[in-house]
């Protein structure tokens, strides 16, 4: 299966709604502040409502909810990892993302076998606290090298005016937040990102 080169991660159902219409056909829904009892219905509507227009929904971190909701991908972290039950997630039929940020983490992702492997942060990014600083193109570059078929996320810091240097340097995809859901007209930056990713 071939995933879209936009990618955009949303931490809510309502903004799926607004952006689904668009034309978006694969997106992350990360949800960080809801305990994990309440997620199962709204992991549940995210599902149908991907599905309904022939998007992929990539679900982050919850594997035991994707799992439950019959979710078909999954984006797991290096933490995640850690706790993350990988032969029920598999036998689930999950498809899996992997974060990583250096060398040990990239041996790590490709010995578990994913589905693509997301390297951040590319540019600074000012949603979360991290402690890598930016990796730069060139390092997209290096890491293009060393995944080979599969395909790369680039993270972090993403605009709609990075995207092309970003694929040039080899990566597949391109993930994005407040490029898009801090912008005045997120509708219209959505719109940008899709015209300069297809
Ligand atoms: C596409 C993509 N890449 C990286 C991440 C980050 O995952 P993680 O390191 O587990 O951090 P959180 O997003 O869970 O805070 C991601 N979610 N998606
Ligand atoms: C969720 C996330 N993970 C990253 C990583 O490097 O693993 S960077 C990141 C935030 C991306 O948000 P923005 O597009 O607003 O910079
Ligand atoms: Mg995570």
């Amino acid at each position: 299966m071939r995933l879209d080169r936009f990618y955009p991660i949303f931490d809510s159902v309502a903004w799926l709604e607004r952006m689904l219409p668009l034309g978006v056909k694969l997106v992350q829904l990360r949800i960080k502040d809801t305990p994990e009892v309440e997620l199962l219905p709204i992991i549940s509507r995210a599902q149908a409502l991907c599905r309904q227009h022939g998007a992929v929904l990539v679900v982050n971190d919850h594997w035991r909810v994707a799992i439950e909701a019959g979710c078909d991908w999954l984006h797991l972290g290096q933490e995640d990892l850690d706790e993350a039950d990988l032969p029920a997630i598999r036998r689930a039929g999950l498809r899996l993302g992997i974060s990583t940020h250096d060398h040990d983490e990239l041996d790590r992702a490709l010995l578990l076998g994913p589905d693509y492997v997301a390297l951040g942060p590319v540019y600074p990014t000012i949603l979360k606290k991290m402690k890598w600083e930016q990796q730069g193109l060139e390092r997209v570059t290096e890491w293009k090298r060393l995944v080979g078929e599969l395909p790369l996320v680039a993270i972090g810091g993403m605009r709609v005016e990075r995207a092309a240097g970003a694929f040039a340097a080899g990566a597949d995809i391109v993930s994005v937040v407040t490029d898009i859901t801090l912008h005045d007209d997120p509708e219209a930056r959505a719109r940008d990102w899709i015209e300069v990713t297809r």
